[in-house]
């Protein structure tokens, strides 16, 4: 995060709903990227390499850790909206910046829920089921796919704590409740949900085409069609719709829930 991307009179519901329609950009053109390569499901098997001495875990494990252990040294994970997947992380080698405190502490982190639900489903339905040797640009693609997913699943502290400070009292009855449940409806917004999945689908549809420099469209097939002729893109546009609607939105209330839970136990 930016330092001045939270103003500074508090934070505002629409400017953190229009970061998380700026993520859907990101993250539909990073399964894009992935799609381009084949499952390769021989990345994600533990000992499918033996490249490390004393490493039992897959190829994707490993490069993952290195790429985290790696941005955590130029403190990417002290940002408020970075969470890591990987442990452990060595400290940063620069100083830490002075993010303004618009978080409460908290301990959430659904990375594991999510990286799951991106092997075990994600990448099997985004790719074909070949092995094209291509192992470090999918596992490349993987990973910015994953952080794109993360941040935006994360930044539901963030929706949260401004739901919080627009209904103190309604939420702090439900969290001293303990009541999920409650919470999770009170912060549900249907119709910004039903917007996003509508304009995503959209998105993944335009942004899934060539256009030439004469303004046909050229489809993944390499067939030139007027625009919008409904041949196939380069994604399945179903795919992104299915990952926001199963995924996406789930885990991200999922955040805002848990942050929730621990908003009332530290005084800030
Ligand atoms: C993120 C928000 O909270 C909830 C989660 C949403 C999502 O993940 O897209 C959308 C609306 C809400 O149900 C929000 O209110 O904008």
């Amino acid at each position: 995060m930016d330092l001045l991307s939270v103003n500074g009179t508090g934070l505002s519901l629409d400017k953190l709903r229009d970061t998380l329609i700026r993520l859907e950009d990101t993250i539909i053109f990073g399964l894009i990227e992935r799609a381009q390569f084949a499952w390769n499901p021989r990345i994600y098997e533990k000992g499918s390499f033996n490249f490390v001495d004393g490493f039992n875990g897959s190829f994707f494990e490993y490069f993952l850790h290195e790429v985290e252990a790696v941005h955590a040294r130029v403190r990417r994970y002290q940002s408020p909206d970075e969470y890591p997947f990987t442990t452990p992380l060595p400290q940063p080698i620069l100083p830490a910046l002075d993010y303004p405190p618009t978080l409460h502490a908290n301990d959430v982190n659904i990375n594991p829920k999510l990286l799951n639900a991106y092997l075990e489903h994600i990448v099997p339905t985004l790719c074909t089921h070949a092995d094209d040797q291509n192992y470090g640009s999918s596992a490349t693609r993987d990973i910015e796919c994953l952080q794109a997913l993360s941040r935006r699943i994360h930044y539901g502290k963030f929706i949260a704590e401004a739901k919080f400070v627009a209904d103190p009292e309604g939420y702090t009855k439900l969290i001293r409740a303990n009541d999920r449940a409650a919470i999770e409806r009170l912060l549900t917004a249907p119709e910004v949900e039903a917007r996003l999945l509508r304009r995503l689908r959209r998105k993944a549809l335009i942004y899934g085409q060539d256009i030439t420099e004469d303004g046909t469209v050229v489809c993944s097939t390499g067939e030139t069609a007027t625009h919008g002729a409904g041949r196939p893109g380069k994604i399945n546009l179903d795919l992104v719709v299915e990952l926001y609607e199963k995924y996406v939105i789930p885990l991200t209330k999922e955040v805002e829930v848990e942050y929730l839970m621990q908003r009332l136990d530290s005084q800030q």
